[in-house]
């Protein structure tokens, strides 16, 4: 059966960083069959043309595309807060000792469900995941994400120095487990493998040059690591590896840097790295609750834009602060403004696009997902606040659709999310969804 979407919609299938502005429509029928958004029309119009079709009344409050959230860690959603320090000591003290606890089957699989039902509850519908160093840990994400319907990426996070000795790898281990994890979930529902060298930190050449073969051997897997997050962190990097030009270059010249390497970060960049990333087409996640929890500056947007390099947005749990890609469209903004003249001029177009339509194209996903176009999955997230509370107040009495917009950027939570669908599964209802067959 056909279901229909009655809802105000609002998304930006045109980049509004290159003209394009947002897309918002009152009382909009989505027509949804096989998953797929076949028709996009007035609601009354829909609905006489397909009397039989199953309504979705989602009047109340706004219907948005999923979000899409191109970074963020399954082992750390424990340790989410653990504030005050700077990224290597955070790494040493709160971050690694929980990592290795995922070696534990029986501590990764609950973990899996936590961490699953909390990206849904944020209204995420599809997110890279950085992995775990075990392989049975990825297993046990892989196949929750899959039960539960989430788009998701993911892989064997590998390390073969520095790290704590529990969490090292060999490159031709790596290659090896990276490989059978991705004979098992690699274009299994909605999954994908994402080779996933932890940072150059971590990681020789050696293990490096594994990582390239694998993603040679992966038909289009993704690549995913880290990049430019902290000073010290770059300088050590400067100091281990001495013949390369940069940080970027301790990737790209394994041939690591390409249209399906998203690297998160990036705060602290060279112009030869910028103008590479824009040549090499690949995307940085800009993760802006973490750099601010850890210190580890303030990202320089406009140079990225100005010079051509795509940028979408990622929550870096847990460095990063929570699951929501609102908060960090919000963090977004305020650096932004905090940097002034140097900073990048932020609308609430911009904000949805960072974190719906720029993660897509990150992920290669642009023809399913990131807007609300016929022909896109329906993968989409309903707000509605609950009666009298901020934001409820302030929706009611938007002056028009970016600045209904703004207040969702400015006060949503995963406590204002309805519904969650993804492919026309609903894989997440809270409070009173409102549905029924027939008016
Ligand atoms: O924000 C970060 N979180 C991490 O877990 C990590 N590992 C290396 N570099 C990192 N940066
Ligand atoms: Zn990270």
């Amino acid at each position: 059966m056909k279901a229909l979407f009655r809802a105000t919609v609002l998304d930006t299938p045109d980049d509004p960083f290159h003209g394009g502005a947002l897309r918002a429509e009152s009382d909009l029928g989505l027509l949804v069959q096989d998953g797929v958004i076949v028709a996009r029309a007035a609601y009354g119009t829909l609905r006489a043309a397909h009397p039989d079709s199953r309504v979705h009344d989602l009047r109340e409050g706004l219907l948005l595309p999923g979000l899409i959230d191109t970074h963020v860690h399954f082992p750390q959603l424990r340790v989410i807060g653990a504030l005050g320090r700077p990224l290597l000591d955070w790494l040493r003290e709160s971050a690694l000792p929980e990592e290795a606890r995922l070696a534990d089957t029986a501590y990764a699989q609950p973990l899996a469900q936590e961490f699953v039902q909390g990206l849904l509850a944020a209204g995420t519908t599809t997110a890279l995941v950085f992995g775990s160093h075990f392989a049975s840990a990825v297993d046990a994400f892989c196949a929750e994400a899959d039960r539960r319907g989430l788009r998701a990426t993911t892989g064997l996070v590998v390390s073969d120095r520095i790290l704590r000795p529990d969490l090292l790898t060999t490159p031709q281990r790596a290659y090896d487990e990276g490989k059978a994890l991705a004979d098992r979930w690699h274009g299994v529902g909605r999954l994908r493998y994402a080779v996933t060298p932890r940072f150059s930190v971590s990681c020789t050449d050696d293990l490096l040059e594994s990582c390239a073969a694998l993603a040679k051997d992966i038909d289009h897997a993704m690549v995913t690591s880290h990049i430019n997050e902290s000073p010290a962190e770059v300088q050590q990097v400067r100091e281990l590896f001495e013949g390369s030009a940069d940080y970027l270059d301790t990737y790209d010249r394994h041939g690591l840097v390409d249209r399906d390497c998203v690297l998160a970060h990036n705060v602290h960049p060279s112009d030869r790295e910028l103008d590479l990333l824009a040549t090499r087409e690949a995307t940085i996640s800009h993760c802006p609750t973490s750099n601010a929890a850890l210190g580890s500056g303030m990202f320089p947007m406009r140079d990225h834009l100005e010079r051509g390099v795509h940028v979408a947005l990622g929550s870096d749990v847990g460095g990063g602060t929570g699951l929501s890609l609102f908060k960090e469209g919000l963090q977004a903004y305020f650096v932004q403004q905090l940097l002034a003249d140097r900073g990048q001029p932020l609308n609430p177009a911009h904000l949805l696009h960072l974190a719906t339509a720029a993660g897509a194209r990150a992920l290669d996903l642009s023809d399913q997902v990131g807007d609300l176009s016929v022909g896109k999955q329906m993968d989409a997230v309903w707000l509605a606040p609950a009666a009298g509370t901020p934001l409820d107040i302030g929706l009611r009495h938007a002056g028009d659709a970016s600045d209904a917009l703004a207040k969702v950027f400015a006060m949503a939570h995963s406590g204002d999310v309805r519904g969650v669908w993804v492919g026309g599964d609903q894989v997440l209802e809270t409070r009173h969804l409102n549905s029924r067959s027939a008016e």
